[in-house]
């Protein structure tokens, strides 16, 4: 098999929660920046004229979620049973959707609506911390069980772009503090974050962070 190429722009956006899965499992793969000439030769590649994108030799895979549910499926980051992996699917489309509004709010509303969006952020972090406060994620650093999935790397990136937004924004949730400082501490995250290529990087792609 060759290596996997991720195809994105340099940056962390919808691209560092595979990254940090690819390092912190020990994949190797292959970055490609596509911000050179994407209008021209890799944005009608794109089924959806979008990136990330994975290339796992012939396949080309878009969607952040779906390049992470296939790494999932093909490296047993997807749990043991149904159930955890249809909890590990709740949770990570639950990341997908606070995902969106950041997004929305970095892109589209940065300076008028900054404000009421932290404001807002303990109503949209209650529902990650009551769901880990049931299985010892604090400890574990796992969302679902007790093997690390693909939904612990986006859920993560989530809440590390979020610290960086509002950096006192998990005083309130201890679990939430506890299971992020334990992803934190992963070997394989710690080595990574201490690349140039990582601290390099900058959050999104218009300098709002
Ligand atoms: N549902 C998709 C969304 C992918 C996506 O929005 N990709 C963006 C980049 S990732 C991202 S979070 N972009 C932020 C919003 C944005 C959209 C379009 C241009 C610039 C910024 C993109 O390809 N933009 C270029 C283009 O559409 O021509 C996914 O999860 O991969």
């Amino acid at each position: 098999m060759g290596k996997y190429q991720l195809i994105y722009f340099n940056v962390r956006g919808r691209g560092e929660a595979i990254r940090t899965l690819l390092k912190d499992n020990g994949i190797d793969y292959e970055e490609i920046n596509c911000g050179n000439n994407w209008q021209k030769e890799w944005k009608p590649q794109m089924q959806f004229g979008q990136t990330p994108a994975l290339r796992d030799n012939d396949f080309l895979l878009v969607q952040s979620n779906a390049i992470l549910r296939h790494l999932a499926r093909k490296h047993g980051l997807y749990g043991d049973t149904e159930e955890e992996a249809a909890l590990i699917d709740m949770i990570n489309d639950g990341v997908e959707d606070l995902r969106s509004k950041y997004v929305n709010l970095i892109y589209r509303n940065y300076e008028n609506g900054k404000d009421e969006y932290i404001a807002d952020l303990p109503n949209q972090l209650q529902p990650f911390e009551k769901l880990l406060s049931s299985n010892g994620a604090d400890r574990s650093g796992c969302c679902v069980g007790t093997k690390c999935s693909f939904a612990d790397y986006n859920l993560s990136d989530l809440l590390d772009i979020h610290v960086v937004l509002a950096p006192k924004c998990l005083e309130d949730f201890p679990i939430l503090k506890a299971y992020y400082q334990q992803y934190l501490a992963r070997p394989g995250v710690l080595e990574y974050r201490e690349t140039e290529a990582f601290k390099q990087r900058p959050i999104n792609g218009n300098g709002k962070q």
